[in-house]
């Protein structure tokens, strides 16, 4: 918690100036794809040194119990149900999560074993109704190391998702790819559990809590070996800052109940993920529909998150000055070009160097997508022209007292 302040108190000390400190900046990281780390090996669901250094008693336990006629194990442990929700569930075949101590299941931090994604070149067309339209992501370059966070920030539809999914290899059957993806310095498609690739809106279901959540979805996801430990779970909990909602209900939804707000729902969303242990993780938008509040705790979650070695690849349409000193690195589009890829200090310093410095008291990202979205200035000469059209009290002070009565302003919008 305190690496990550240091990072953003950095950030802003730096970003307050447009002239951020070259010696911080090598001009090498501009456009530079590197073959990142000595990996070499593809990576698959088991090689995780993770799932070894979990207690396999507990399940070898468990499968002996069940083999020696003694009932469903984890129904035993469980016989006081730890929700309302939970006894309606007991009564059918469904078994229900361990019950966990109070505060959570210790204190330890579990590492996670990252893994680097390169793009090169990657192209990106999406067929309309008869033809392959326009390019939408243009030949696109850019990395991501494991314990890292790196954005992909643009103006709405400028091809963010789509970099996403391309990189996820999760594009419609509508796109067409050109260019290569790594994956720790091999060209393999990502084996399934490999990685986990959170959608911008998720469904969850509202009658249960997120422990039993996020158990059952344990149950679903992993194969039957690994399932069955309770760790998963209470790691994916601690790991999203879940620990006080963890025997809340979700709500919302279709069930009609007051349940998590929207921040909260999120992260149980990215912990539903977590479950796999995945070695880079796709977050579409984490910052939909939150507030400030919400946004900073997420970020500050997922800077954790990242620490912990996981491999963090996300979108995002804009941020504040606080949570974008917390990004390592950042890919910033425009209309599907890529127009930076580099630390997210560099970015100032590029920006500045091009002649757009970074203005005292506004937000890098603001900055940024001010200076490359024309939207802005359309809108700007609109409101312009609506001042000479409306002289209100507020727009005297703001226009010249000839543009205020002698100007008709004939455009129609
Ligand atoms: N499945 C699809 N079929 C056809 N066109 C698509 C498809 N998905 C995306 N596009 C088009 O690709 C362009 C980029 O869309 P994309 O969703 O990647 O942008 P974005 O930056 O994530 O935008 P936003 O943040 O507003 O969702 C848009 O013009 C969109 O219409």
């Amino acid at each position: 918690m305190e690496d990550i302040q240091s990072q953003s108190d950095l950030y802003r000390s730096s970003s307050s100036s447009a002239s951020s400190p070259t010696s911080r900046v090598p001009s090498s990281h501009f456009f530079y794809v590197r073959k990142p780390g000595s990996l070499t090996q593809p990576i698959s669901f088991e090689d995780s040194p993770e799932w070894e250094d979990t207690d396999d008693a507990d399940v070898r336990m468990d499968e002996e119990a069940n083999i020696g006629g003694g009932g469903d194990s984890i129904n035993d442990a469980t016989a006081t149900p730890i929700s309302p929700s939970l006894s309606k569930i007991n009564s059918g075949s469904m078994t229900s999560p361990p019950v966990v101590p109070e505060g959570g299941g210790g204190n330890a931090v579990r590492k996670i074993a990252g893994a680097s994604i390169t793009w090169k070149d990657l192209t990106v067309t999406m067929k309309g109704k008869r033809r392959y339209s326009d390019k939408v992501v243009k030949s696109s370059n850019g990395y991501a190391l494991p314990g890292t966070m790196t954005v992909i920030m643009g103006p709405a539809k400028s091809g963010k998702s789509t970099l996403l999914r391309a990189l996820a290899g999760r594009l419609p059957p509508s796109a067409k790819m050109y260019g290569d993806v790594f994956v720790n310095g091999s060209k393999s498609h990502m084996p399934y559990g490999s990685y986990g690739y959170v959608e911008r809106e998720t469904q969850l279901i509202g009658s249960l809590t997120v422990r039993e959540f996020l158990y059952y979805s344990a149950l679903l996801q992993l194969p039957g070996f690994l399932c069955q430990k309770s760790s998963v779970v209470e790691d994916a909990i601690q790991a999203m800052s879940l620990s006080d909602y963890a025997n809340k209900l979700i709500g919302g939804g279709d069930c009609y109940m007051k349940g998590l707000r929207s921040g909260e729902r999120r992260r149980v969303s990215i912990a539903r993920e977590l479950v796999m242990r995945p070695h880079i993780l796709f977050i579409d938008e984490p910052l939909y529909h939150l507030d400030s509040v919400s946004t900073l705790l997420m970020m500050v979650t997922l800077k954790k998150l990242a620490s912990m070695g996981c491999t963090l690849v996300f979108t995002i349409y804009q941020s504040s000055t606080e949570v974008f000193g917390l990004f390592d690195r950042i890919c910033l589009l425009s209309n599907g070009n890529t127009l930076f890829f580099g630390e997210t200090l560099a970015c100032l310093q590029h920006f500045s160097n091009a002649g757009f410095p970074c203005p005292i008291m506004q937000s890098p990202s603001d900055h940024f997508l001010r200076a490359i979205n024309t939207d802005f200035d359309r809108i700007i000469a609109m409101c312009k022209n609506w001042q000479v059209r409306t002289p209100t009290t507020e727009n005297i002070a703001l226009c010249r007292p000839s543009q205020i009565i002698f100007r008709p302003c004939s455009k129609k919008y």
